[in-house]
């Protein structure tokens, strides 16, 4: 089961919108992120300093304040250290207390100064920057929660290439590795040592102009190299992404305790161990190459700095020699010659800025394309009450996005308010599928969908949902208190105790949660202290206590698919029965395979070909002697002869 597609679909249905502010989605299993950091440095710089400035500008400002002055004060630490030994002799030879030695100290003073402000700088520049990527991480899951959450379908959940963009702008989220508070220190980092070594370079210029440049020239020329060839790393790593994914997916596999029964009674924990090896070496291979091929630029970049380096510093000695440079200059200009190494330093933040830029491209525009591809929530009219007639399939045709085949293809269907339908049909002849145009998930391609003869796309989309409760095969299982998981059904609501209570007598779960560890409050999750698994039955008498505390607080149609298939036929038969009686009065429409659980219901559809071939009262289909009558008679054949077995 897709546990994304599950949950979205409850917190679709509009039962949990506060899931919007604070839950996060988790990325599937297996889906762990591989770097795919493609975007050049300078266009990633750009985006990733763009965003930054504008989600506080503000505290952007005052942090790009910060770390001018801190990369300012190494070239001051270095003119005051220059400034000091320069006096230092006049100092000596005019006595302690005289001018001389005043200045002596105050040189010495303003270096110390300097120093420390730098020393204290740092520090509070990373708290900044802590505090901004915090601000950054915030606003970038909104965007993603918007862009997923937001539309009112599921189109775009669908979409493989939405969903491709989807994961990728979540990857920031899950790349432990940099986090956006490092990245933005970095990025810091990064600009503080510009400014420092621009201002080494000034200092450098006193010696000669064209020092600073041969070493400016050595760290572009460096920059060029190494960068070009980082990226080819990063694009192996994208092209074989697929590699490191599949040995994550049987890692996985193998560590995941719902899969244990199957691995275990088929004998595949060698054949896992084996692929999550072989996935895992093919994918290093493709690295190792690739950094084999790392280690020329590598050369040639530490040539170059040596050259530029030792240029510099073999004109210096020159000029020493020559009695051009004295002591005090010498120390200051050996100094900036090591600041200016910095020149170099973004090229280590380079990764960094990829990686923090590496979301934004897929985050850009995708609530657009998420929108586009739902549709329009444009219909405004209220669905309060409703439906007080009847709900109505017409002419019904869909097929799901990017698919070619169209599962429904003229579906005809009046469900009288009030009234009990069940859907019945093979695998797959579009039953789900019809309950998800129903609570508008998706709209049909051609007819509609009328609710008292309103065009469900006239109908303002959250209200008819909350009209809507609806129970799907693949219900979520939240691994949260039994109170939650049923008093979800009406969130606004959920603490009040006296309602869940109903609801899960209703649903014949009372006496399991009264009998849990922790009664109500007991987490359903083994994975939690004090938690509890269920059993699959267990679940789903959970679940259908959530739909009826949604129909207690004023849901008009209720929607079951297949929600008891876990129980045995006798259970599932008294529990449709038993929900038949509670429920009259209450639209209710049922999924099922089992046909004995289903003869009390007002009336049944057989769902064939994309239609309904056959509608009409239990006696009335037996009657008519059609497919319904034949399959009806197939399965009491089946359930006689179970028993007499037996
Ligand atoms: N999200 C989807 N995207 C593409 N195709 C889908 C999607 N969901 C279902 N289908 C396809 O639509 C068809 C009808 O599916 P649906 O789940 O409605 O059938 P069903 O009658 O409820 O089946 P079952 O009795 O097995 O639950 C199937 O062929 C299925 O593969």
């Amino acid at each position: 089961m897709d546990v994304r597609r599950a949950a979205t679909q409850e917190i679709r249905s509009g039962r949990l919108p506060f899931l919007g502010r604070c839950g996060a989605l988790v990325p599937a299993q297996g889906d762990s992120p591989v770097s795919t950091v493609t975007t050049p440095f300078r266009v990633a710089l750009r985006m990733l300093v763009a965003y930054v400035a504008s989600t506080s500008p503000g505290r952007f400002a005052g942090f790009v304040a910060l770390v001018v002055v801190e990369g300012l004060l190494g070239p001051l630490t270095i003119a005051a250290s220059g400034l000091a030994v320069a006096r230092a002799q006049p100092a000596l030879a005019a006595g302690i207390s005289s001018p001389q030695a005043a200045a002596l100290g105050l040189a010495i003073g303003l270096a110390g100064l300097a120093f420390t402000a730098g020393q204290i700088s740092s520090p509070i520049r990373s708290a900044v920057a802590t505090s901004i990527g915090s601000m950054v991480a915030q606003r970038m899951r909104q965007q993603l929660l918007t862009a997923t959450l937001g539309p009112p379908g599921l189109g775009h959940l669908e979409d493989p290439e939405t969903a491709e963009e989807i994961r990728r702008a979540g990857e920031y989220e899950w790349a432990d590795l940099a986090p956006l508070t490092r990245i933005v220190d970095e990025l810091g980092t990064a600009m503080k040592s510009v400014v420092a070594a621009v201002g080494a370079g000034v200092l450098l210029a006193g010696f000669a102009w064209w020092a600073p440049l041969l070493l400016i020239a050595g760290a572009s020329a460096t920059h060029l190299w190494m960068g070009r060839d980082e990226h080819e790393i990063i694009e192996q790593h994208e092209e074989y992404a697929d590699l490191q994914r599949r040995a994550d997916y049987f890692r996985d596999l193998a560590l995941d305790p719902p899969a244990a029964k199957e691995v275990r009674l088929f004998g595949l924990s060698g054949l896992l161990a084996e692929r999550t090896r072989s996935y895992r070496t093919a994918f290093l291979a493709h690295v190792w190459r690739a950094r084999r091929a790392n280690l020329r630029p590598v050369l040639l970049t530490l040539a170059t700095i040596a050259l530029s380096t030792g240029g510099v510093l073999a004109g210096l000695a020159g000029a020493t020699v020559a009695g051009r440079v004295n002591a005090a200059q010498l120390t200051v200009y050996i100094q900036a010659l090591i600041a200016m190494q910095l020149v170099s330093h973004p090229l280590l933040a380079t990764w960094w800025v990829r990686q923090g830029a590496a979301a934004l491209p897929h985050l850009q525009g995708l609530a657009d394309r998420t929108r586009q591809l739902s549709f329009a929530a444009t219909g405004s009219i209220s669905a309060d009450e409703m439906p007080r007639k009847s709900i109505q399939f017409c002419g019904v045709g869909f097929g799901y996005p990017g698919q070619r085949r169209r599962v429904l293809n003229g579906v005809d269907l009046e469900i009288p308010a009030g009234s009990s339908l069940a859907i019945v049909g093979r695998n797959g002849e579009g039953k789900t599928t019809m309950l998800k145009l129903l609570a508008r998930f998706y709209d049909p391609d051609v007819g509609s969908v009328r609710v008292d003869g309103v065009d469900l796309r006239d109908l303002d989309v959250a209200s008819w949902r909350t009209q809507v409760a609806v129970i799907f095969q693949d219900f979520i299982r939240f691994e949260l208190s039994a109170q939650e998981n049923v008093g979800f059904g009406r969130v606004d609501a959920w603490t009040d105790p006296a309602s869940a209570r109903t609801a899960a007598r209703r649903a014949g779960a009372l006496d399991l949660i009264e009998g849990l560890p922790a009664g109500w409050d007991t987490v359903l999750s083994r994975h939690y202290r004090g938690g509890t698994d269920l059993s699959g039955g267990q679940w789903q008498r959970i679940a259908l206590a959530r739909a009826l505390r949604a129909a207690e607080a004023g849901a008009r149609l209720l929607v079951l698919d297949e929600p008891t298939a876990a129980l045995d036929v006798r259970a599932e038969a008294m529990l449709f029965e038993r929900f038949l009686e509670l429920t009259t009065g209450t639209t209710t429409v049922l999924v099922t395979h089992r046909l004995s659980s289903v003869r009390h219901v007002d009336r049944i559809a057989v769902v064939q070909d994309g239609r309904i071939s056959e509608y009409g009262s239990h006696d009335e289909l037996m009657a008519a002697g059609g497919g319904y009558s034949e399959m009806f008679r197939l399965q009491a054949r089946r359930f006689q002869q179970g028993r007499s077995d037996a």
